[in-house]
């Protein structure tokens, strides 16, 4: 257990609504073109609350930089999803490693796992430890450039990846120009997200919540307001 799974949660009941197209959403969706099991549901839902924050987001980050958009990479994430991509990351961190996926010994899985849930959160049924994106108030979001049209922005490492660059600050103490550039994106991110309320996450540039277990242990906060959503969109 996490030691923000222990918040405890008064559910506000805001409904999941539709991130409109007027957002910027990464398309085709990386987990649905891997498989993932949605069903008829999909990614590009928050509860109501969040898009009024992201809207207010994205009109903070055009005042600063008025052809960038926050691009939304995921947003709901149905637990199956969520066990469907913790099992997949699985796989793909032993393979990385070489290890056989079939023939790994206890330890061997235990240390891939421990990796593997320093990135992603536990796909508990729990109704007192939802997952943070079965909340509908979790999105993983980078910066696009709509100047030059394709481009989302080197940000040193994609999203997901199992690794230190994932770790926001990772390149805050390098004098490499690329390097600096990679920092100054992130902070920039960090601070649109932040300006309505948003709490990032301690190991990824890219995650960000407001209202649910992660963001009030972050916050010092004794209430998560977001439990696990009604996930009937
Ligand atoms: C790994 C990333 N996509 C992510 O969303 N991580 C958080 C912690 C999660 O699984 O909820
Ligand atoms: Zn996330």
């Amino acid at each position: 257990m996490k030691p923000y799974q222990t918040v405890p949660i008064a559910e506000c009941h805001e409904p999941l609504v539709q991130i409109p197209d007027h957002f910027f959403k990464i398309n085709p969706h990386p987990y649905i073109a891997l498989g993932a099991p949605y069903g008829d549901q999909s990614p590009f839902f928050v509860r109501q609350g969040i898009l009024e924050r992201l809207q207010k987001s994205q009109i903070y980050l055009q005042t600063l930089h008025p052809n960038y958009q926050i691009a939304i990479f995921d947003a709901y994430r149905p637990i199956p999803v969520q066990q469907f991509m913790v099992d997949y990351s699985f796989a793909q961190l032993a393979a990385s490693k070489g290890l056989p996926i079939d023939n790994l010994t206890e330890l061997q899985k235990d240390l891939l796992m421990t990796e593997v849930i320093k990135f992603w959160a536990v796909p508990s049924n729990d109704p007192q430890m939802p997952p943070p994106h079965s909340t509908g108030a979790a999105i993983d979001v980078t910066l696009f450039n709509a100047e030059l049209n394709t481009e989302l922005l080197n940000m040193g490492s994609p999203i997901d990846e199992i690794s230190d660059r994932s770790l926001p600050d990772y390149f805050a103490s390098s004098s490499h120009p690329q390097a600096f550039a990679f920092h100054r994106d992130r902070q920039l991110l960090n601070a649109v997200m932040t300006h309505s309320g948003f709490a990032r996450h301690p190991n990824e540039w890219w995650h960000f919540s407001y209202g649910d277990q992660l963001w009030a242990w972050i916050s010092n906060k004794n209430l998560a307001i977001y439990g696990r959503a009604n996930s009937a969109c």
